[in-house]
């Protein structure tokens, strides 16, 4: 069956525009996915613009692109070298950085949120962005386990809004989920589709519900692995060789709780056991807690269920 067949027919809106071709793109929060968006889209021709809240943070942001890109090179132009320098300095030259998101998005065809996983501050990120890009301009969050319509309603745009989720190292994670809301106008889910493919993703389209696809299966599962560890049913180190060799995960659950951010992962479980607390899948994780309530936040900060140098 093909992908256009599990679209979902979604009702047009008055106020819908046409479709937009996404050239000039806005991504706030420069953090590991941010960065991570800002590199692919900026590596397959885009203008981007990469926002967050201090000149530092910016710095490291791009630091950080640079790394990745010669990661990319190294690979892509194994035998062309000065090719390969060359590619770098094109794909750096389509990144400028900002800490005024509202200097930012007049010119935006999209404007992308990879902020904390927070919805007052996504909600009112956007509240005050809507009143400043232009009309066609399409909205979209990252947001890992948010409802988009939650997001969406702290703006007057709620056609031209959408989730486009991507996966942490973006630019080695080929899948992006499109998710519509009951509002998401048809152009705008077409133009975020065309969006995913124009950067060499995989996407797929996805109904906007806890999780979508991939974290509603995958979370679960890594709270599990980490409960059964505080059941003392196994060893962090023993439980990642298992899903690795075993089931054939690049990553084992703590290692990868470590890679996505420990802040994350809290952020996500705690949204989902409130709203539906006697659901075991959602249940906490003391552990989990307590690394975070120490800033122990994964590979990021140097120390998660394992230190990092
Ligand atoms: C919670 C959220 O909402 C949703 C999520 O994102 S959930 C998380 C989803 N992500 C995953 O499940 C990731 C699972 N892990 C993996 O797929 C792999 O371990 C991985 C692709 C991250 C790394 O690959 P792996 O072979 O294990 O390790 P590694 O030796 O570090 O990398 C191999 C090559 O991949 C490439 N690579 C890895 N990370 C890279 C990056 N950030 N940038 C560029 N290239 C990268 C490089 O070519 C690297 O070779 P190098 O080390 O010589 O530069
Ligand atoms: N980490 C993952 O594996 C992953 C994967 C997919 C989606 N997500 C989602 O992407 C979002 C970002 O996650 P991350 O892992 O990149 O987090 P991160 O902590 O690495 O980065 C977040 C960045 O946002 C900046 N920021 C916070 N508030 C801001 C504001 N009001 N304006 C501008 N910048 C602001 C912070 O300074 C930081 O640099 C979250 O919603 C998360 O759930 C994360």
């Amino acid at each position: 069956m093909s992908f256009f067949s599990h679209q979902i027919r979604r009702s047009f809106s008055s106020s819908a525009v046409r479709r937009v071709v996404i050239k000039n793109v806005t991504i706030i929060g420069g953090g590991q996915m941010g960065a991570g968006i800002a590199q692919v889209a900026a590596s397959t021709g885009h203008s981007v613009t990469l926002v967050d809240t201090s000149e530092d943070i910016l710095k490291k942001s791009v630091k950080g692109i640079e790394g990745s890109l010669k990661r990319v090179v190294k690979k892509k132009f194994a035998d062309k070298p000065e090719a390969g320098e060359e590619f770098i300095q094109k794909v750096l030259q389509n990144v400028s950085t900002s800490t005024d998101p509202a200097a930012a998005v007049p010119t935006s065809d999209l404007v992308l949120e990879a902020i904390v996983e927070n919805l007052n501050v996504k909600q009112d990120l956007f509240g005050r962005l809507d009143k400043l890009a232009p009309k066609h301009s399409i909205f979209a969050s990252n947001t890992s386990s948010l409802p988009i319509t939650d997001i969406a309603s702290s703006t007057s745009r709620q056609d031209r809004f959408g989730g486009l989720h991507f996966f942490n190292p973006v630019p080695m994670m080929k899948l992006v989920e499109v998710i519509a809301t009951s509002a998401t106008s048809q152009e705008t889910f077409d133009s975020l589709l065309n969006f995913s493919k124009a950067l060499g993703k995989t996407p797929v389209s996805c109904k906007d519900t806890p999780g979508f696809i991939v974290n509603r299966l995958l979370v679960p599962y890594m709270m599990e692995a980490l409960r059964l560890h505080e059941r003392g049913h196994g060893s962090k180190e023993d439980i990642d060789i298992a899903m690795k060799l075993g089931a054939g995960y690049p990553m084992g659950p703590f290692e990868l709780s470590d890679y996505v951010g420990l802040d994350t992962m809290k952020f996500i479980i705690d949204g989902w056991s409130e709203k539906d607390p006697d659901n075991p899948i959602f249940a906490q994780s003391e552990l989990l807690n307590k690394l975070v309530a120490e800033g122990k936040l994964g590979k990021k900060t140097g120390e998660g269920f394992y230190k990092y140098k």
